[in-house]
């Protein structure tokens, strides 16, 4: 057996995929549309498995309380939590063709390919001065048959500047919004990859897909671009099934939608998705977590927002514990978390020297994060971010508490009553109606929902300047000090109520599930190549494939037995009665992961013995059904 090094082959594993029927196009008949996939019952058997890794791992072990909220969400809650205003990406548009691009993806590849570009260029001219002293020295030299790529990368050398330039913008690229992306596309003359023409500005492009809810017409909805707003609506009776205790989490798995700009790379970036989503709520002043112990030895790898500031994308080895002592992780439940998806990961097999945990610069953040880890897994299209780890603090509490009125907070009885400095806020109703006038209520809740640092800041402003800019429903209005109060009091309390702060970690299933797709497949150099697709038998999408040696009648009664026995015993079969040879036959089942294959034949029928073979070394053993039944209950 062996194995190739070749480099990685993306249409052949596309190929597979299609042939053994994991996923394709949605609508395919009909021509397709760009970003939706249907999982066939490989992809889909292989995405359960997953769910029920997560579900484990995660809801059962951690004590989650799992919930199924719905997918169609109104306005008014997702005007509330931002998403309205701030979901949004920048597009910019080839303005002879109309083309459209993702503004940082098209500059991250425009870049990358100049790069590209770049490197070909020098070894090219390495290359030729290398021939020329072979020339000089009077040696023979082979003409260097290789193809020029096609695409848009130009074997053009860069002055050093430019591509130091370009190398630090590349590790940065998510921390630039739609002007910077905007100078960058001036600056750097980027255009259209294909048609070489020019684009257009960036402009913002709000990702959620909008419906209306009831014939009227009148009440606007949105599918769900995350599932996490249904479990923030629900937090009261959350906390209450939970007997009023914290910190607790809750979980979701469910189909989240986004009309993506320009979905160019197959399951990592699709417009209809199933997400995974752990609210974790903690109180903000004690983030420390009861299991912290046992995680704190675990080493990961981590890419820190300073060094990516510093234009660098070196990653560190470090424990969780070390991590969270220096700050560089913020706290122990995020850390804890960290380590949680390290560990899920891990367990479906996804490589660790492929898997990163990268930290968010501070303009790249979502609108509700305060600090925020992304595990990225390294695939063919690059480092991709799979699961986001956020500390989205009390931001979505907050803001639905401030809207509805319904107090979405912990009350703590107190051991001793205490005294306490708190923020006290007067809105003046006199002037507040007819200046804002239809704005008003939104520039109240707005203030209303200030945290401690955001009062002080208003205060400091309006002490100082006598006005101070309020920002609601996306705009800015001047507030001066006629109009609100802050003041600092104190006040006695018995019962400690706050508002938790949330570490979410969020899952991208088909992200994940393809990513494991490019990890476990190889190809083994038998007779001829064949493929293999080495998923760990915790989540290959059947067990067990269990094969007749021929077409003879007598093998029939007994597969048929024996794929009931091992169904009966909670493991997943196919039977494979084809005509096909029995190579070929184990050939498919390595082609669909399959990692044990029952086969049977004329002794079966004798002394009830069968063999078994496993997928990766292709080793056989004979034992009887049971025994050998006994042996794969364990391996799952
Ligand atoms: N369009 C998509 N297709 C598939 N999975 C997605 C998509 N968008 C997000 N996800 C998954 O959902 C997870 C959580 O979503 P999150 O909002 O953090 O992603 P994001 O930061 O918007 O992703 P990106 O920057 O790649 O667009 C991601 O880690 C990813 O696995």
């Amino acid at each position: 057996m062996a194995t190739t090094e070749k480099p990685f082959d993306r249409a052949a594993l596309e190929q597979l995929c299609t042939k053994r029927f994991f996923f394709a196009p949605a609508f395919a008949i009909y021509g397709g549309v760009a970003g939706f996939y249907d999982y066939g019952p490989t992809g889909c058997a292989l995405m359960n498995n997953i769910i029920s890794v997560w579900r484990n791992h995660f809801v059962l072990e951690e004590e989650m309380l799992e919930l199924d909220t719905t997918v169609m969400n109104t306005y008014d809650v997702l005007k509330t939590s931002g998403h309205v205003d701030k979901f949004a990406d920048w597009m910019c548009k080839d303005l002879k063709n109309g083309e459209i691009f993702r503004a940082d993806h098209l500059v991250e590849a425009v870049l990358e390919a100049r790069l590209q570009g770049d490197r070909e260029a020098r070894a090219a001219k390495e290359g030729a001065a290398a021939v020329d002293a072979a020339k000089q020295a009077g040696e023979a030299v082979k003409k260097d048959k290789k193809k020029k790529k096609k695409g848009t990368v130009v074997a053009v050398e860069l002055p050093d500047e430019e591509r130091k330039a370009y190398e630090e913008i590349l590790a940065q690229i998510d921390n630039y919004g739609g002007p910077e992306l905007a100078q960058l596309i001036t600056k750097y003359n980027i255009r259209s990859p294909e048609s070489g023409n020019e684009l257009s500005m960036p402009q913002e492009f709000n990702l959620m897909f909008e419906s209306q809810i009831g014939p009227t017409g009148q009440l606007k909805g949105f599918l769900r671009p995350e599932t996490a707003q249904g479990q923030f609506l629900n937090f009261k009776k959350l906390l209450e099934f939970n007997n009023d205790k914290m910190p607790f989490a809750s979980a979701q798995v469910g189909r989240a939608f986004r009309n993506e700009i320009s979905p160019r790379s197959g399951l990592l970036r699709v417009r209809e998705f199933t997400m995974a989503e752990i609210e974790h709520y903690v109180d903000p002043n004690n983030k420390n977590h009861h299991a912290f112990q046992d995680m704190k030895d675990v080493v990961i790898t981590l890419l820190s927002k300073d060094v990516q500031l510093q234009g660098k994308t070196q990653t560190v080895e470090m424990s969780i514990g070390e991590a969270v002592e220096k700050k560089i992780i913020d706290n122990q439940t995020l850390g804890y978390f960290m380590g949680r998806i390290y560990q899920f990961l891990l367990k479906i097999g996804i490589k660790r020297e492929k898997l990163r945990f990268r930290q968010h610069m501070d303009n790249e953040m979502a609108h509700y994060a305060c600090d925020c880890w992304d595990a990225e897994i390294k695939t063919s299209y690059g480092w991709i971010e799979c699961v986001g780890c956020a500390d989205r603090s009390a931001y979505d509490l907050t803001v639905h508490s401030v809207r509805t009125k319904e107090k979405l907070v912990v009350r703590e009885q107190l051991a001793e009553p205490r005294t306490v400095e708190k923020w006290q806020v007067e809105i003046n109703k006199k002037t507040f109606g007819p200046k804002y006038k239809k704005n008003a209520k939104a520039v109240e809740e707005a203030i209303l929902a200030y945290t401690d640092e955001c009062f002080a800041e208003l205060e400091k402003e309006l002490t100082s300047k006598g006005t101070a800019l309020v920002e609601a429903d996306g705009q800015k209005f001047e507030v001066t000090k006629d109009d609100v109060t802050v003041k600092l009091g104190t006040v006695t309390e018995h019962v400690r109520e706050y508002t938790p702060n949330v570490i979410e970690p969020s899952f991208g299933i088909g992200r994940i599930l393809y990513s494991l797709l490019e990890h476990s497949w190889w190809v083994r150099e038998d007779d001829e190549a064949r493929n293999v697709l080495s998923f760990p038998a915790l989540v290959a999408p059947f067990k067990v494939c269990v094969l007749p040696l021929s077409g003879n009648a007598e093998f029939e009664p007994l597969v048929k037995k024996f794929s009931r026995a091992l169904r009966q015993n909670g493991v997943s079969t196919r039977t494979d009665d084809s005509k096909a040879s029995i190579g070929r036959r184990y050939s498919r089942n390595d082609e669909l992961g399959i990692p044990y294959a029952i086969t049977v034949d004329f002794q079966t029928v004798q002394d009830n013995t069968v063999t078994l073979r496993e997928r990766d070394s292709t080793k056989q053993i004979r034992d009887t059904f049971e025994n050998i039944l006994k042996i794969i209950k364990e391996a799952q």
